[in-house]
């Protein structure tokens, strides 16, 4: 980790008084222990800070939010700080503080009767699942980075990830949320209500909104019942165009059942057995494609294995898969998904990559993957298209890894050639942009050609009422305004 070598530019009045509403432990303000809030999981960002903030409570964080809003002082919320778009990264002036949600971190309560969790925002999303999990209950959202991702970020951003097509990304599990909005005041909105129109859905603004409208402190999660059967398959297929006839299949016989249904290219699976320790194909072969199927079913009769046997039996024999195994333990499903969640490191230590996280209509993905294989490689040969994600949904993460041997920066200079190579395509589809990751400060320059006209005055109408000062994340999402527009 790089250390920044300039000293923010300190303000000890300002510090003084967040020390006074804090305590030193929620205030650090030296480089060395503000280096690592500065720098997003992909080092494309670097930043600097005022200060990193450490609320212990909604109180807390009220107080330092109405005093920033008094001083002018820019904020940037920041959870596990796994953002893949910059999100949570500061900017270089110093003058931002890195507003850290981590010391409100607990599971408050699990409703077993109203299948309800209440958690705040520093919890991660792992240990929420294992609270959950412990009361004999299911959160259902799944990420590469639940081990650090934190409830606030999944919800700032809207996570989806791999049981989407189940469970719906993390707006529709949600019921409820209290946050603090840019003025300081607090939105008291910790109802666990399914039905509620009473106005506008302040809740569903605040989430997704990337932390550019408030700071959710604290939700109220909707559980599932935890299911009694689960199989995981890793099955093998020539392409895009056979995993969808495998999810027609799986569909068509029970789509209840289906529980992920992720896609991963020959390469990409080759870069994580060859970089990740502890990975291995547990197939005889290599294939060109791959996905990962799970089942699952609360229902404590049914016979899943027998079922996934029989209708992964007759995708083999209508050549929709070429192979699959079926885990035979937990240990084994745990690996198979080992397989799938270390995508992203394996290719972050393959070289500079170019992340397209885009959705399309469902359908449309073996059209999205051949059409911006082929772009690609005719942009930059060599290039490494490594596309996988949820393709359950119309997910893909369209990924492309270095060419060997090419300079990383020459490779990333062309980045934005890349990505609108990619998005021109998914646009054709369609599709959307950033299906999960949301914008942060990677994107903002693509708001006007996707989601212009009404759709982005309404989004600056908001934000310029909530946020009149524009201190609450700036420079995330909404890109500058035109001169006169
Ligand atoms: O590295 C990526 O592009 C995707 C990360 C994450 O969303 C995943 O699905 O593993
Ligand atoms: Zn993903």
């Amino acid at each position: 980790m790089t250390v920044s070598p300039s000293p923010a530019p300190a303000r000890p009045d300002l510090i003084a008084r967040f020390t006074d509403l804090l305590g030193p432990v929620g205030v650090l303000v030296d480089a060395t222990d503000t280096a690592s809030f500065c720098t997003d999981w992909r080092d494309l960002y670097h930043g600097r800070a005022l200060a990193v903030l450490r609320p212990a409570n909604t109180a807390e964080l009220a107080a330092i939010v109405r005093l920033c809003n008094e001083q002018g002082v820019p904020m940037v919320p920041q959870g596990g700080n796994t953002s893949m778009v910059g999100g949570a990264t500061p900017d270089d002036t110093g003058r931002e503080v890195v507003i850290c949600l981590s010391r409100m971190n607990r599971v408050r309560a699990i409703d077993p009767a109203d299948l309800t969790m209440e958690v705040e925002a520093g919890v991660t999303l792992k240990a929420a699942q294992d609270a959950a999990r412990e009361a004999g209950f299911m959160l259902p959202l799944s990420i590469s980075s639940e081990g650090s991702a934190q409830m606030g970020g999944v919800l700032a951003t809207n996570a989806g990830g791999n049981n989407t097509l189940r469970y719906g990304n993390a707006r529709e599990l949600t019921l409820g949320v209290e946050a603090v909005m840019p003025d300081g005041s607090v939105f008291h909105g910790l109802r666990r209500l399914r039905k509620d129109n009473t106005g506008y859905a302040l809740r569903q603004l605040l989430i997704g909104s990337e932390g550019t409208l408030g700071i959710i402190t604290t939700a109220i999660i909707q559980l599932h019942p935890q299911p009694r059967a689960i199989e995981a398959a890793l099955c093998a297929v020539e392409d895009a165009d056979a995993a969808l006839k495998l999810l027609g299949l799986l569909r068509a016989r029970d789509p209840a059942l289906v529980q992920a249904f992720e896609f991963m290219s020959g390469t990409g699976m080759d870069l994580v057995t060859s970089l990740i320790a502890g990975t291995a194909l547990p197939l005889g072969e290599r294939a060109p494609a791959y996905v990962l199927v799970e089942l699952a079913t609360p229902r404590p009769d049914a016979d899943l294995r027998e079922y996934t046997e029989e209708v992964l039996g007759d995708a083999l024999e209508e050549g929709i898969i070429t192979d699959a195994v079926i885990a035979e333990s937990e240990g084994q499903r745990a690996g198979l998904w080992k397989l799938r969640e270390e995508h992203a490191e394996a290719q972050r230590r393959a070289g500079a990559s170019v992340k397209n996280d885009v959705s399309v209509p469902v359908t449309h993905v073996p059209e999205l993957i051949r059409r911006a294989t082929a772009a690609c490689t005719a942009l930059i040969p060599g290039i490494r298209p490594a596309p996988f994600g949820h393709m359950g949904d119309g997910n893909i993460h369209f990924n492309l890894v270095q060419p060997e041997g090419m300079d990383p920066a020459a490779f990333l200079a062309r980045s934005h050639d890349i990505m609108d190579t990619v998005a021109d395509i998914v646009k054709d589809l369609d599709g959307s942009f950033s299906a999960e990751h949301g914008v942060g400060q990677l994107k903002p320059y693509m708001m006007p050609a996707w989601r212009g006209g009404a759709e982005l005055a309404a989004m600056r109408h908001i934000k310029a009422a909530l946020d009149p000062k524009n201190l609450m994340n700036p420079g995330k999402v909404l890109p500058p305004p035109q001169p006169g527009a």
